[in-house]
């Protein structure tokens, strides 16, 4: 699998997830988002986690429209798999590739910290490597990582099945004091139509390595290696 992750001004997990796709045997290429083109032979690009542009005007609403974005949409469109982690995931609903918005955390503080998660389902290929309904743990931190969508669009996205995880408490229950940032419907990542566009605020990419805290979010890149 050839991985193009796209470097914004302000980018800052970069590294912790091309870490994470070699550890799956995967390739990767850091790509700065000036560039108009995808490296030859780009199976997924991924937008990581960070605070491009300084979170100015809105988390991702700058970095959205970056030169590298039309390639990135190109991408998509020809069924390529991309995939948004936290401030990837903000700059996927800036850019129009996933429907709703990020907006600022219900209790207006950047939240920190370990996180349950439900994967909805595991025939997709970012999470062929879960079992559906699994709970997994993983960590958040963002500041706007609040969820939101008029009502027709949320009802499509679950009538749909394009709702990836859940925040949720450990025994797998939602609806608790699990959802901190008062996501609509407890949701912490979206599918595009296609099922191709992975959005998610929780950062799987610092949860494959024991020696740093757990493994739980292995199994997504070594599923997109697999897939590939
Ligand atoms: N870790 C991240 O990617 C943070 C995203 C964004 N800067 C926020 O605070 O919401």
């Amino acid at each position: 699998m050839k991985s193009a992750v796209i470097l914004f001004p302000g980018s800052n997990r970069e590294r912790d997830v091309a870490n994470a796709l070699r550890r799956a045997g995967g390739a990767v290429e850091i790509v700065w988002h000036g560039e108009s083109e995808l490296p030859t032979g780009t199976d997924l690009v991924v937008l990581p986690g960070g605070f491009s542009y300084g979170d100015y005007l809105r988390c991702g609403a700058i970095a959205a429209r970056s030169p590298v974005m039309d390639a990135v949409r190109a991408h998509a469109e020809r069924g390529g798999k991309v995939l948004g982690i936290c401030n990837g995931f903000q700059i996927l609903v800036e850019s129009g590739l996933l429907p709703g918005i990020l907006t600022r955390n219900r209790d207006l503080r950047f939240i920190c910290r370990e996180q349950h998660l439900k994967v909805e389902r595991a025939d997709t290929a970012f999470t062929k490597g879960y079992a559906a309904g699994q709970v997994i743990e993983v960590c958040v931190a963002h500041g706007e990582g609040n969820y939101f969508a008029d009502p027709e669009t949320v009802a499509r996205l679950e009538g749909d099945g394009r709702v990836a995880f859940r925040y949720c408490d450990a025994d797998g229950s939602v609806g608790g004091l699990s959802n901190r940032n008062g996501s609509i419907n407890d949701i912490a990542g979206i599918y595009s139509e296609n099922l191709n566009v992975l959005g998610m605020m929780p950062h799987p990419e610092n949860l494959v390595d024991a020696a740093v805290g757990g493994t739980d979010g292995a199994a997504l890149f070594s599923g997109l290696a697999k897939a590939a």
